[in-house]
C-alpha cells in the first residue's frame, strides 16, 4: 500500500464513518411528536446534522413553526434520552470504513475522531459498533468549551493521539471550515449529510468510497 504521509488520520464521525441518519431521524421525530408537530423525513434530516443536536432540533422544528431556544431547552432532553437508547439500531459504518481504518493503521497511522455529536454519546455508539480502542482520541461537541467549526476541538484530537502531521476527514461545511481554521488538509466524502455536493467543500480531494482513501492520502 501507499505510504501515509500523515501521522494522524483524524474523522468527523456522523455522515463520515457512519451512516447514522435513520436513528438521528427516529429521534428527532420522537421530540417532533411530544411537541405536537409533524415528522421529518430522512433526507431533510441528514441537511440538518453536522452542527449539533440542539440545531438539529432548532431547525426541525422551524420546519413546522415557531421554532425558539426555549422550545429547543424543551425538546433536547427527550432527544438525549430517546437517542442513547436507540444509539445503534440503524447505524452502520459506511462499505469499507473498518478496512480502510485497519490498513491506516497497519501503514503507522493514529486515528482519531472529531464530532459534534457529545462525548458520552459518541463512547456508547463507538462501543455499540465494537470500535472501542480504534481510536487514539475522541473529541465530542461538550469536550471543550468550543466545539466545530472552532479548530480548537480538531487540535485536541490530534495532540491527544499523540500529536504530528494530520490531515481530516469529513462531510459537511462544518468540517471543512473546522480543517481550514486548524490549518489541516481536508479530504471530503461524497456519500455524506451535507447539505451541499462535496465538490463544493473546497476540500483538497474528495472521495466517493473508503477503498480509494489511502492512495488519496498518499497523493496529498
Ligand atoms: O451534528 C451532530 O450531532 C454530529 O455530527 P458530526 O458527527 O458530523 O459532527
Ligand atoms: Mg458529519
Amino acid at each position: 500500500m501507499a505510504r501515509i504521509p500523515f501521522d494522524i488520520v483524524l474523522f468527523d464521525l456522523d455522515g463520515t464513518l457512519v451512516d447514522s441518519s435513520g436513528d438521528l431521524a427516529a429521534s428527532l421525530n420522537h421530540v417532533l411528536k411530544a411537541m405536537g408537530r409533524p415528522v421529518v423525513d430522512l433526507e431533510t434530516v441528514k441537511r440538518l446534522v453536522g452542527r449539533g443536536g440542539r440545531v438539529l432540533i432548532r431547525e426541525g422544528l422551524a420546519l413546522s413553526g415557531e421554532s425558539s431556544e426555549a422550545l429547543v431547552d424543551e425538546g433536547y432532553p427527550i432527544f438525549l434520552e430517546h437517542y442513547a437508547a436507540h444509539i445503534c439500531d440503524h447505524t452502520r459504518p459506511y462499505p469499507g470504513v473498518e478496512a480502510a481504518l485497519d490498513a491506516l493503521v497497519a501503514a503507522g497511522a493514529s486515528l482519531a475522531i472529531c464530532t459534534n455529536k457529545p462525548e458520552r454519546l459518541t463512547h456508547l455508539l463507538i462501543d455499540a459498533l465494537g470500535w472501542r480502542g480504534r481510536f487514539g482520541a475522541i473529541v465530542g461537541a461538550d469536550t471543550l468549551a468550543v466545539r466545530k467549526p472552532d479548530p480548537a476541538p480538531a487540535r485536541e484530537a490530534i495532540a491527544r493521539a499523540g500529536g504530528g502531521r494530520a490531515v481530516f476527514i469529513g462531510d459537511s461545511i462544518t468540517d471543512a471550515e473546522t480543517a481550514r481554521a486548524a490549518g489541516l488538509p481536508f479530504v471530503a466524502v461524497s456519500f455524506g449529510f451535507a447539505d451541499r455536493p462535496a465538490e463544493a467543500l473546497g476540500a483538497d480531494a474528495v472521495i466517493d468510497r473508503y477503498a480509494a482513501l489511502a492512495e488519496t492520502l498518499a497523493a496529498l
